[in-house]
């Protein structure tokens, strides 16, 4: 059993429900409701994609979570807990994008990091020697010592994002919601972010990853849930993440291109390869030959939809 997983007195069986969302709608104050009904859960010690085109409601879903907006109706609980719970122990650590900081204020990437920390110290602020070694131990994980004493504004994409992410393990974050952490970053970072993650997802935190990378979700993803104004899909990622529910969640925005015959091979092999993406790494699905339609390479060969 992990770590974090609970005994569930009622039915006497582990409850290992690390996020669940239920029915939750928010209406902002302009009256827009960015997300009605929506509901899923999350067990411990996994990685889940949050996946849906711009503006179907994943920072809303985010800032729900976190506690920063009102619900109209619904309940977040985490670790079979009201999310209030969870928030006061600085136990959901939130990864932004790159966009919501202002990289211009001058701070230290140790004193971006000790923010984390800020949680769990007193009023005062007083840095103890067990914040002191939250930050190394966060910025050794991330692969950032060295820098610690920079502008956080110098620093590249990718390096920004670790130091986010190094904030979230110094505040000890058992959920962690990350919003688009590779957008900009090179694909060496991002295998670094990856297994960092795989790592984190062992010790038996929940992670919660928006991405437009649709390629990297079954690689490095357990579950998925797929989102436009409410919840589409949820659950292991080999059940949820198909052509079918891809097209559902992103309409006309996803493009398709399906390759076959001799535009693919120059041999007789039926198969063919379909390629699903928005606008980054696309999701890369092969036929197997027994499709009816792997047969016929028709028309829309090469096309994109
Ligand atoms: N503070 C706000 N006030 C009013 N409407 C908002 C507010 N924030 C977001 N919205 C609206 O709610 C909807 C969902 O927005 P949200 O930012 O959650 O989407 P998103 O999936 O995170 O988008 P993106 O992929 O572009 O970051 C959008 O229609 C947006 O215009």
């Amino acid at each position: 059993m992990n770590a974090l997983a609970r005994a569930n007195p009622a039915n006497g069986t582990e409850d290992s429900s690390g996020l669940r969302v239920d029915n939750i709608t928010v209406t902002y104050r302009n009256g827009q409701t960015a997300l009605r009904n929506a509901s899923f859960a999350i067990p411990t010690g996994t990685i889940t994609a949050l996946v849906g085109v711009n503006g179907s409601g994943k920072s809303t879903l985010f800032k729900s979570i976190m506690g920063f907006v009102p619900l109209a109706a619904g309940t977040v609980e985490i670790f079979g807990q009201p999310a209030a719970y969870a928030l006061k122990r600085n136990a959901v650590a939130y990864v932004p994008q790159s966009e919501d900081v202002d990289w211009n204020f001058p701070v230290l990437v140790e004193d971006v990091v000790m923010m984390g920390r800020y949680g769990h110290m007193n009023f005062l602020r007083m840095t103890r020697p067990v914040d002191r070694q939250a930050v190394d131990e966060a910025l050794e994980r991330v692969g950032m010592s060295d820098y610690r004493k920079r502008q956080i504004g110098e620093l590249s994409g990718g390096q920004k994002k670790r130091v986010f992410l190094a904030r979230a393990l110094a505040q000890e974050g058992k959920i962690i919601l990350l919003d688009e952490p590779f957008t900009g970053v090179d694909v060496r970072t991002e295998e670094a972010i990856i297994t960092l993650l795989q790592a984190l997802r062992d010790e038996g935190r929940v992670m919660l990853v928006s991405t437009h990378n649709l390629g990297s979700v079954p690689r490095f993803c357990d579950r998925a849930v797929l989102i436009n104004r409410t919840v589409l899909a949820a659950g292991p990622t080999a059940e949820v993440f198909t052509q079918a529910n891809l097209e559902k969640t992103f309409g006309g925005v996803l493009r398709q291109f399906i390759l076959g015959g001799a535009d693919l091979h120059d041999d007789a092999d039926k198969r063919r390869v379909t390629v699903l993406t928005d606008d980054e790494r696309p999701f890369v699905i092969y036929g197997d030959g027994e499709d009816p339609r792997d047969a016929a390479v028709p028309e829309e060969t090469g096309a994109e939809k």
